[in-house]
């Protein structure tokens, strides 16, 4: 697949396409085909929107010459593509600096990711031309499976045409400590992976963020293409539900919305109290609740509140919601958190010893979200002095952690005036779309912070920033947090920064 794509590279540049288009493409990955569709990755939107349209015609051809056949093309976003191997760490820049500094030291950096942000056309680097992606072919992950499609290979995938959704590969079973708190919300969401349909009809799963209900219904999504692999499963949060919803009406689409949404055998909706007060949107949900539930589909939903206490819905919605099984996850205990933050430091090949993990888990009790976050701070500020996580050091970096109660007043607002005014930008920078390299910094700062610090959801924070997409979000989360890791300096601000915020909303 590698060398195919390769040589259809080598193709369109022999051919002179030209230079900016070229950078597009080297961002692109072939990931897989399957009869006549070849599936290509794309770091973000903005570049599947170039590869779709102006890019289109000549790659299907050169690609197609390649393969000795005629072949459609299908784009996807995958923003692992766009994470690039970072330099050396710099040097400690220390704490007290002045705005100017700070912005200074994130062009010190010599990052490389102005991609990170996948918004509009208009939001180019300023040579106009993508970034450089990795060299090794990232894999399409947690592709799953639709109608009339194979099972993906690993490192392949099903072409967009017969739809294509994502689970993330982190949220199993596996990796789900079960406790107290989610033993029977776990044994629920098992038995409906073993069961579609035959088990709990819909499953309604509800609870506090940051406690369990995505990372479960990913879960689910897994393990029924585990077992069954022609299962047609499709995940998604309600936000992208209704954002989906509008789209199809708007482009007069309102079929393959409904064949997307009701053609499948597992339908996973996250987080159903955003339908709150959207009446058309509930109805088409409605509709596409009963269609699935007649034809024998399993529907699981999760929602912060059980159904009784979903305002803006109608009551026949709710009696729906309460058909099948209702379970709700709690706050997990003290061993349970423990046991969360074993795991995660395993998963992350993280070397913790016992008695900081107890002290974690004694500091944060009820968003495990918060817990994970405290996780890699402690680990990050070790490795950025290169020294071991120690009792000492655990305490020394958790020391200015407030208690949980009061994360609940930070607002976004908050935060992205506090960020603002630390970088010495405006609100309208953050919000806005220039991607020089600090904006682009401080807006994923901002970003992670929105995540870190309130409980907001990854399309709702993208609002907060002009509009910007959830996995605009969810790359701006992780680049942080890998930077964090890696660079004192920016380890620093956002420590600092996050001070600042917590104190503002004190
Ligand atoms: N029992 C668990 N074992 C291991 N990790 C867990 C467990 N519960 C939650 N987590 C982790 O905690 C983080 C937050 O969980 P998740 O996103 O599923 O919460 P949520 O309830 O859906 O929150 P929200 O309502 O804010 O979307 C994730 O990284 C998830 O993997």
């Amino acid at each position: 697949m590698t060398q195919v794509w390769r040589a259809t590279l080598e193709a369109l540049d022999e051919d002179g396409i030209p230079v900016q288009q070229r950078a597009f493409l080297s961002l692109a990955r072939l990931v897989g085909l399957l009869d006549d569709t070849a599936l290509i990755a794309v770091p973000n939107d903005f570049t599947k929107e170039v590869v779709e349209t102006r890019l289109r015609e000549r790659v299907t051809q050169t690609l197609g010459e390649r393969l000795g056949r005629d072949v459609r093309l299908a784009v996807t976003v995958d923003p692992t593509l766009a994470d690039l191997p970072e330099p050396e760490p710099a040097p400690d820049d220390g704490h007290e600096l002045r705005a100017a500094d700070r912005r200074q030291q994130i062009d010190d950096l010599d990052l490389d990711d102005e991609d990170s942000d996948s918004d509009g056309p208009d939001a180019g680097t300023s040579a106009g031309l993508p970034p450089t992606g990795t060299e090794d072919p990232a894999p399409a992950r947690n592709l799953v499976e639709v109608p009339g499609a194979r099972r993906p290979r690993p490192g392949a995938a099903v072409p967009e045409q017969v739809e294509l959704t994502r689970l993330n590969a982190k949220y199993t079973f596996d990796t789900f400590v079960i406790g107290a708190s989610n033993r029977f919300a776990h044994a629920a969401a098992v038995a409906v992976a073993e069961q579609p349909a035959r088990a709990y009809n819909p499953l309604f799963v509800y609870g506090d963020s940051g406690l369990g209900k995505t990372h479960l219904l990913h879960a689910i999504g897994h393990y029924a293409r585990n077992l069954f692999p022609h299962v047609k499963v499709r995940y998604v949060n309600s936000e992208e539900f209704t954002n989906d919803f509008i789209n199809s009406i708007r482009d007069d689409k309102a079929a393959n919305f409904q064949r997307r949404y009701r053609d499948v055998d597992v339908l996973l909706i996250d987080d159903i109290q955003f339908l709150q007060g959207k009446v058309q949107t509930q109805e088409e949900f409605f509709h596409t609740f009963n269609t699935l539930h007649n034809a024998g589909k399993q529907v699981v939903i999760t929602s912060d509140v059980p159904p009784k206490l979903l305002t803006g819905f109608e009551a026949r919605m709710r009696s729906r919601f309460e058909m099948g099984l209702l379970t709700d996850v709690q706050p997990p205990d003290l061993e349970t958190r423990i046991a969360i933050l074993r795991k995660k430091a395993i998963q992350e090949r993280l070397s913790v010893p016992e008695d900081v993990h107890e002290f974690i888990a004694s500091r944060i009790s009820t968003n495990i979200r918060e817990l994970e976050g405290a996780l890699i701070r402690v680990t990050a500020f070790a490795s950025l002095n290169r020294q071991p996580v120690d009792m000492s050091l655990a305490e020394i970096v958790l020391r200015d952690l407030i208690p949980d109660e009061s994360t609940s007043q930070v607002t976004p607002a908050t935060i992205i005036a506090q960020t603002a005014a630390y970088f010495g930008l405006t609100i309208e920078d953050l919000q806005g779309q220039s991607r020089s390299r600090v904006l682009v910094t401080a807006r994923q700062i901002a970003m992670y912070l929105c995540r870190e610090l309130t409980e907001m959801s990854l399309p709702k924070i993208g609002q907060q920033f002009g509009g910007r997409d959830h996995t605009t979000v969810m790359h701006a989360e992780k680049k942080i947090r890998q930077l964090m890791a890696e660079r004192r300096a920016i380890y620093n601000q956002v420590t600092e920064l996050t001070n600042r915020i917590k104190q503002q909303s004190r």
